[in-house]
């Protein structure tokens, strides 16, 4: 495995038009003296079924930067576009899985899954069948009738990991959903989503203060400065895939986690 550095505008050596293209993203809070720039000048390039992970201090940005990208902030600078295009239709093709829990309660798990087809309108037998290949994807066939109230939280992130692919998004964007997990459960997860990644191809964006999880599973990490968030650099992960957890041991991931974390540890000191 070789570490590489490359320029801050990631993707740039490639010709296919990016899944996902942020170009100068910012966004402040608070006005006049007050004003303070939560994330400045953000520009890179996801290719098409591409792992991303965006990593930085607490503070930087990274939640600011997940909103903006999963289009629950209107005002913003800078352009998100999908495919080549922006604009407020592009929301529908980003699939959002969040830090909180997000189930629904009141509903089984496989109807959980199955909700973005049933808004769709997909008729129940098509929809639960969707929901049950969804759920064996991440590992709760068996589980289809239980409630939330009834699973473990890594099982629950699960659930609504699956739910937000049943809505067959072109990005999958994740804000730490695994943070509330204890350290095993997250990186049995971080298996689970390697899996997910494989056999679906699917474009991701993980936004994460794990450095073990987005060596793990990306293909290149972004660092984030502090305050304002912009893009410190970028390192390409060459770890070879299909990758499992128990990679985490390697001498390679070793050294990997500890140029990322040279970096990091800058930034974090700042916030402090
Ligand atoms: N709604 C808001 N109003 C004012 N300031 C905000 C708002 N949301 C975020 N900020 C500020 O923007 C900066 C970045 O916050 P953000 O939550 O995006 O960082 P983060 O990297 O996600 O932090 P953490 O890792 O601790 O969750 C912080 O200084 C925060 O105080």
């Amino acid at each position: 495995m070789t570490l590489t550095v490359v320029p801050p505008v990631a993707g740039a050596t490639t010709t296919d038009m990016p899944a996902l293209a942020l170009r100068g993203v910012g966004k402040s809070f608070g006005t006049g003296d007050a004003t303070l720039w939560a994330v400045q000048d953000f520009s890179f390039d996801i290719r098409p079924g591409e792992f991303i992970s965006i990593i930085g201090p607490s503070g930087c940005g990274k939640s600011t930067l997940f909103s903006i990208i999963g289009g629950f902030f209107t005002r913003y600078t800078g352009e998100v576009l999908v495919d080549g295009k922006s604009g407020p239709d592009i929301r529908r093709s980003i699939g959002s899985v969040f830090q909180q829990e997000s189930t629904f309660p009141w509903r089984t798990a496989v109807d959980n899954v199955a909700f973005p087809l049933e808004a769709a309108g997909v008729p129940k037998k098509e929809r639960h069948e969707r929901a049950r290949e969804l759920m064996n994807l991440v590992g709760l066939s068996g589980f289809e009738d239980h409630y939330p109230s009834e699973m473990s939280g890594g099982m629950r992130q699960r659930t609504a990991i699956a739910r937000t692919l049943a809505a067959n998004p072109k990005i999958l964007l994740m804000d730490e959903p695994f943070a509330a997990l204890d350290e095993q459960t997250r990186m049995l997860l971080g298996d689970k989503v390697l899996q997910i990644q494989q056999s679906l191809k699917q474009t991701t964006l993980l936004i994460t203060h794990n450095i073990t999880e987005a060596v793990q599973l990306s293909d290149r990490v972004i660092i984030m400065t502090y305050r304002p968030g912009t893009i410190k650099r970028v390192v390409e992960v060459n770890l070879p895939r299909p990758r499992t957890s128990e990679m985490i041991g390697s001498g390679e991931f070793s050294r990997v986690v500890g140029e990322i974390w040279a970096d990091l540890r800058v930034e974090a000191s700042r916030g402090m």
